[in-house]
């Protein structure tokens, strides 16, 4: 056997027969379009530290361009009443969440006068105007329309806009509430979809109802549990967002124009799905 034969399988060389040309075939990197990805990190500052700033933001904006996509069908599937393949998707978006809150601890490793050295560069830009992140805020359900300004001179503004004037992922589970014969107010079924989610007494009956009797609503109790851990996930990520912040600047301004870690503090508050958190209490 000559040294370059495989042992395994007898091919002429040691890598099992891997095909090496992709002149005219498609290669990993064409189908992934690392052209385009891996050159698109650009640093402004002479920092070593700024290509993880960077990497951190891109590759979290590809996970929301997933979680969007995953979004969008969960939406569509619970008008159809369609449950099964809007749970394994809602599965996936509550992991990918996950996944963005571990990726904090990369981040972490940045330490205040490294990102000292690069703040200047950034000028006024801020994740406050990353739009898939604003769209992922209006499909949960917490629309506000005066932060559609921020975009208002982008290409992606009618995007956005069409974003908060669809109905949330959260107002067509209530749909669906309704369309199961549960008692849902007329007045909630009209809600205006370009305002965020309020709590409304008959939507808490109505899962009340659900979580009393699990075995007749398998499906929307399935639904409830599912919206609660994805809701859950996307705490985890607002707090570990303002305590690494607050680690890392402290409590200076943004660079977006807002107070900062004060400003983010006050985005915990926020309920994404306000009665399926109220009716633990009642139970
Ligand atoms: C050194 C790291 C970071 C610092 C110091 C920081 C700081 C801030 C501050 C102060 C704000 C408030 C808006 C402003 O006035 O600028 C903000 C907003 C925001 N940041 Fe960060 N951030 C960091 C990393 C990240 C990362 C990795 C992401 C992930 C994409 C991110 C996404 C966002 C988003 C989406 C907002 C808007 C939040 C909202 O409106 O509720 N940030 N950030
Ligand atoms: N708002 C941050 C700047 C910042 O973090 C940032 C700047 C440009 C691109 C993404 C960013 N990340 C999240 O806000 C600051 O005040 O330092």
């Amino acid at each position: 056997m000559s040294k370059n034969k495989c042992p395994m399988h007898g091919a002429d060389d040691q890598w099992h027969g891997a095909r090496m040309d992709f002149s005219d075939a498609m290669s990993y990197g064409d189908y992934l379009g690392l052209n385009q990805i891996l050159h698109a990190q650009h640093p402004l500052s002479p920092n070593h530290n700024e290509m993880l700033f960077i990497i951190q933001h891109q590759t979290s904006e590809l996970w929301m361009k997933l979680m969007l996509h995953e979004m969008r069908a969960v939406r569509t599937h619970l008008q159809a009443d369609d449950l099964p393949p809007a749970f394994k998707m809602l599965a996936r978006v509550a992991r990918i969440m996950d996944q963005l809150v571990h990726a904090w601890d990369v981040l972490a490793t940045m330490t205040p006068p490294e990102y000292t050295a690069i703040r200047p560069y950034l000028g006024a830009s801020s994740g406050f105007q990353s739009y898939q992140y604003r769209e992922i805020e209006f499909i949960l359900g917490n629309k506000n329309a005066a932060l559609l300004n921020v975009h208002a001179t982008t290409p992606e503004y009618p995007l956005l806009q069409e974003a908060l004037n669809t109905p949330s992922i959260y107002d067509e589970a209530v749909q669906l509430l309704a369309r199961h014969g549960l008692p849902v107010s007329a007045e909630r079924l009209a809600a205006d979809p370009t305002l965020p989610t309020v709590a409304d007494a008959s939507v808490q009956q109505a899962w009340l109802q659900v979580y009393g009797d699990p075995t007749r609503y398998w499906a929307l109790y399935e639904l409830a549990e599912k919206l609660v851990d994805m809701e859950t996930a996307f705490r985890f990520w607002r707090f570990r967002h303002v305590t690494t912040v607050e680690r890392i600047i402290g409590f200076k301004t943004g660079t977006g124009g807002t107070a900062g870690v004060s400003y983010l503090r006050k985005m915990l508050d926020v309920v994404l799905f306000p009665e399926l958190f109220a009716l633990r209490t009642e139970l």
